[in-house]
């Protein structure tokens, strides 16, 4: 085992995700069974007496990996040292709300977080963003936390990613592992464009296996786009077990490599990549290896394509403008 814990915040610890991301985090499944864990959980005042109540469940596991955890409502407190911040408090969706009457609610959240952030996260900190509007609070993060590289954010679109697999292996009569490079592009939204003209079902190119062009982009593309609020309207409440799970997979891809033979997806910063705006929280075919991001090139892009992956960023545009007009960046 070695030595020192890693120090892992959750911010929104004792809500829905919260609930089901902890345990995980604390079992193993984030950081492998060698690396025992220190957890930071930032909660609002009024939320951290049911807080209270998530760590007494937290002990009462006795998971071997977990070193200590602090609770708190001050994120310079919380944040202090830590290695990795998954920053999932945030105002949830609710019915009949798009991500847009978010921004304003959550950026106030995200500006203060990313100054925290940046006066008392260790050198080596990765951010992960899973709270709603996603990238734009990622971006919001980022450009409140200067001393902090920017390849060090990123938001989550793994929950789509494995939403799109799950769809296409049922279409394709495979199991999930059967599916490689398949790609999110732009935001997690309902602009989102699920890729599968570039993956491989058992080293077969998925769009041809499926050979069913007004599927994909009739069906496939929109289930997987409108999956969090199909759950929404099932549930009564958005996605928190699978949101949990994808937001581990990232974290672990990200700090430990993505599989051999493989990409996965990830909003990262722009470069400018593909023509998407540079400085964009843009969701890409990433590889990771040892905490770091690289940007899969020289994938063509079609028609079809480029349409879908230019709106996505449109949308992104209109975000960060929107939030710019408002102060919170720069
Ligand atoms: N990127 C993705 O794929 C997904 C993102 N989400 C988003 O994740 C976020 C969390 O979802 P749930 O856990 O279901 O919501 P929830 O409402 O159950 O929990 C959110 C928690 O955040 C806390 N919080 C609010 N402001 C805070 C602050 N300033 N600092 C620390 N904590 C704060 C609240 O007190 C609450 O306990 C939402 O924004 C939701 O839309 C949900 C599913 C998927
Ligand atoms: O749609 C929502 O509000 C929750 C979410 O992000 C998802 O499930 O993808």
């Amino acid at each position: 085992m070695s030595p020192t814990p890693v120090k892992v915040a959750v911010t929104g610890a004792a809500g829905q995700i919260g609930y089901s991301l902890l345990f995980r985090i604390a079992s193993g499944a984030l950081l492998g069974p060698d690396t025992p864990v220190e957890l930071r959980l930032l909660e609002i005042t009024p939320a951290l007496g049911a807080l209270e109540g998530v760590v007494m469940e937290l002990d009462d596991c006795a998971f071997p990996l977990l070193s200590k955890v602090e609770i708190g409502d001050d994120a310079e407190t919380i944040f202090d040292g830590v290695n990795l911040a998954l920053l999932v408090g945030a105002r949830p969706r609710t019915k009949g709300m798009e991500r847009g009457d978010l921004l304003e609610a959550n950026g106030a959240i995200f500006t203060a977080q990313g100054k925290a952030l940046n006066k008392v996260a260790a050198d080596d900190v990765r951010i992960g963003v899973t709270g709603n509007p996603a990238n734009t609070n990622a971006l919001i993060a980022m450009s409140n936390a200067p001393d902090i590289p920017r390849e060090r954010f990123s938001a989550l679109t793994r929950l789509d990613h494995n939403r799109g697999l799950s769809q296409l292996a049922k279409k394709a009569g495979v199991t999930v592992s059967e599916i490689k490079k398949l790609t999110i592009w732009g935001n997690h939204s309902a602009t989102q464009y699920t890729d599968i003209f570039h993956a491989e079902i058992n080293g077969q190119n998925a769009a041809e296996v499926v050979n069913d062009q007004a599927w994909i982009a009739d069906t496939f593309i929109p289930t997987v786009a409108k999956r969090g609020a199909a759950i929404i309207e099932a549930r009564g409440s958005s996605s928190a077990a699978s949101a949990a799970s994808a937001t581990i997979d990232a974290g672990r891809d990200w700090l430990t490599g993505s599989p051999e033979g493989d990409w996965v997806s990830m909003a990262v910063v722009s470069d400018g990549s593909y023509g998407v705006p540079e400085g964009l929280i843009y969701s890409y075919p990433v590889i990771t290896r040892n905490g770091d991001w690289e940007i899969v090139q020289g994938l063509e892009i079609d028609d079809f394509s480029r349409a879908k992956m230019d709106a996505t960023a449109a949308e992104l545009v209109e975000e960060r403008d929107a939030v710019k007009a408002l102060g919170l960046i720069g």
